[in-house]
């Protein structure tokens, strides 16, 4: 089964809130957004393999660790997902950007593909697919599928909130994928939006409302 890690680090809590605070706009927003998923990708990388080396330091030969695993992707669900893939890349400026292009239909709540555009390597990477909400679940399960149908084996998802009905549904699309979430919420309200949630969060993002 998937581990589903909730981030109780003190800092990403407090930007949380203002994140969520509907007073809130959109330039800040955005910078918080930016660190909330630095802080997320410092704790999701934490299982990183590693190999040993010899470095010399001006006093001596040292042995110590560099990063061994697979190249890593970044994979943002456009639109809201675009706002956490700088924050990532700070702390891991290597990594490939693949982008997959879903909405959520506001009448059936079901996502609607519109691109996609991965690294040509796919099979050979480990993925992170990053969108700050998970609601019902169905925009990154269909975007798990895309990654997967074109090679992707080992995806991690991030997101920055997450109702219960999402986590489940997303855990029994792809029990495989762990799941990594900043605030785990109490509900979906009639409409689709997680309660008490941040609001549209592409929308708050790039002041499209
Ligand atoms: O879990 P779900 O019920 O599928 O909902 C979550 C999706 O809804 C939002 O995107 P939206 O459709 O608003 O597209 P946008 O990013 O272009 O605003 C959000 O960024 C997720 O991608
Ligand atoms: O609360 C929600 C649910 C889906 N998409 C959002 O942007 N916000
Ligand atoms: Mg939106």
């Amino acid at each position: 089964m998937p581990k589903i890690h909730v981030f109780d680090h003190p800092l990403i809590q407090h930007k949380m809130t203002y994140i969520r605070d509907t007073n809130t706009g959109t330039k800040e927003f955005r910078e918080l957004v930016d660190e909330v998923a630095t802080l997320m990708a410092y704790e999701i990388t934490r299982d990183l393999p590693l190999k040993e080396v010899s470095v010399e330091t001006p006093v001596c030969t040292a042995k110590t660790n560099i990063l061994a695993g697979k190249k890593l992707g970044i994979v943002p669900i456009l639109r809201a997902g675009i706002g956490m893939v700088d924050g990532i890349l700070k702390l891991i400026p290597a990594a490939k950007v693949g982008h997959v292009g879903l909405f959520r239909d506001p009448k059936t709540l079901q996502p609607v593909e519109y691109f996609v555009k991965l690294p040509s390597d796919v099979s050979e990477r480990d993925f992170i697919l990053v969108d700050p909400m998970l609601a019902t679940g169905g925009t990154a399960i269909a975007a798990a599928d895309s990654l997967k149908s074109r090679g992707a084996k080992n995806i991690k998802f991030m997101c920055l909130i997450a109702a219960p009905e999402g986590v489940k549904a997303m855990t029994e699309a792809h029990p495989d994928v762990d799941i990594y979430i900043a605030g785990l919420d109490e509900k979906l309200d009639e409409k689709g939006y997680i309660v008490p949630g941040l609001g549209d969060a592409g929308d708050r993002l790039f002041g499209t409302k």
